[in-house]
């Protein structure tokens, strides 16, 4: 798996440093808030799991399945819900986490579906941010990292289901998507 990267861009110990940095700001800003963090997966499980562990205050924890890109390198541009909430939003302070906003139509989507049912106040922490990706309009409140126009993978990120397991994000050498 390793030998199918070409570059690191960001190491497990600058996610880790990241990670602490952004659970000690959200500590703050929920203090006795009891928000409701919503992890959308698959790709942000590792994230969630790590800064979740440096908030210092009460949280609720739901989780939301939604895919757009299936095993392609661009979204389909439709978001797909695979599995809902468990819990009712209406009048509660959500954070949402993601592993990365490209062209901001997975977060337009939840954002909107949210404010629908009412939400009390949305705010959205991600650990990546790639600008340049962006086609709708969508801002994060809290971003780990910015990182260029390239499809990148690892801690959560796939490529075709894989790499989501590498501790570190990286990009794939152009072999193995046949570039
Ligand atoms: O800003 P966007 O262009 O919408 O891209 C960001 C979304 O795309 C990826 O999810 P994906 O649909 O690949 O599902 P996955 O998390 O299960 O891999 C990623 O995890 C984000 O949720
Ligand atoms: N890598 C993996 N999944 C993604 C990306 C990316 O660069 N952008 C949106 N989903
Ligand atoms: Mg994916």
């Amino acid at each position: 798996m390793q030998n199918e990267i070409k570059e690191v861009l960001i190491s497990k110990e600058q996610i880790d440093q990241k990670c602490q940095e952004i659970g000690k700001q959200l500590t703050e800003e929920y203090d006795n808030k009891f928000p409701l963090a919503i992890g959308v997966l698959k790709g942000a499980l590792p994230f969630m799991s790590d800064v979740c562990r440096h908030i210092e205050t009460h949280i609720e924890m739901d989780f939301m399945d939604v895919s757009s890109y299936g095993n392609e390198m661009r979204s389909s541009g439709e978001v797909k819900i695979v599995k809902d909430l468990n819990t009712q939003v209406e009048g509660r302070d959500l954070l949402i986490i993601e592993d990365i906003i490209d062209s901001g139509l997975t977060l337009r989507y939840l954002v909107d579906l949210f404010k629908y049912r009412k939400a009390r106040s949305i705010k959205i922490v991600t650990l990546l941010d790639k600008p340049a990706g962006r086609t709708a309009d969508i801002k994060a409140d809290l971003v780990g990292f910015e990182v260029p126009n390239e499809f990148v993978v690892g801690y959560g990120l796939d490529y075709q289901e894989k790499y989501r397991n590498l501790p570190y994000i990286g990009i794939l050498k152009p072999e193995v998507y046949g570039g």
